[in-house]
């Protein structure tokens, strides 16, 4: 284990068959339909790229980048777009793609902003959900695992960019974060 981290939350093997089923349900949910997921980066990256290979319907992808963190481990609140989409959604089935929702200020934000682009439909996929933490109401379709409020990182989720290629999700040690 890195000698960062406190200890690890989901190991590989947890995480791996978590994405295979979450693929499934989804192919399940989705049968005759095409897909446009929207991954939000960049914590979001790693697991659109293991979801979608468990997915077996027709699926494109596109990505936003918005920031609400910053380079810290307490959310904004304000939430700006750094990258845009690449095309309308309009008429298209869009699963929202996050690797945590924790206060829920940022799927808030990006759940209006992309109602208000015409999608035939709107559902959210996270990885991760800290319930505890939440500020605001979000509607998630798809959590892979709740955890408790504690700052994680690994598999796509950073500190100040930082172990976002662990391949487990661990706690970072508080000593990390506070110097
Ligand atoms: O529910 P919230 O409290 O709004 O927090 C969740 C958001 O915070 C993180 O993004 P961050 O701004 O750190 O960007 P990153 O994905 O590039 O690390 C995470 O990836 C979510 O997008
Ligand atoms: O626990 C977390 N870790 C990394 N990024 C985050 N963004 C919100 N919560 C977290
Ligand atoms: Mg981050």
């Amino acid at each position: 284990m890195h000698p960062h981290m406190k200890e690890i939350l989901l190991d590989e093997q947890q995480i791996k068959e978590r994405v295979l089923q979450l693929g499934q349900q989804i192919t399940r949910d989705y049968q005759g339909q095409n897909i446009l997921m929207v991954g939000i980066l960049k914590g979001a990256m790693i697991f659109l790229a293991d979801l979608v290979r468990n997915i077996d319907v027709p699926t494109s992808f596109d990505f936003m980048a918005v920031s609400s963190y910053g380079a810290g481990a307490v959310s904004s609140g304000a939430v700006r777009i750094l990258k845009d989409l690449d095309k309308s959604i309009d008429g298209r089935h869009v699963i929202i793609v996050e690797d945590i929702v924790d206060t829920g200020l940022t799927l808030q934000y990006l759940v209006e902003n992309m109602k208000a682009r015409g999608p035939a439909s709107l559902k959210i996929c996270t990885l991760l959900d800290k319930p505890s933490r939440r500020k605001v109401d979000v509607p998630v379709d798809y959590n892979g695992f709740s955890i408790p409020d504690e700052f994680v990182v690994g598999y796509g989720l950073d500190y100040n960019e930082r172990y976002r290629n662990l391949p487990y999700i661990a706690v970072l040690k508080p000593e990390i974060y506070r110097s």
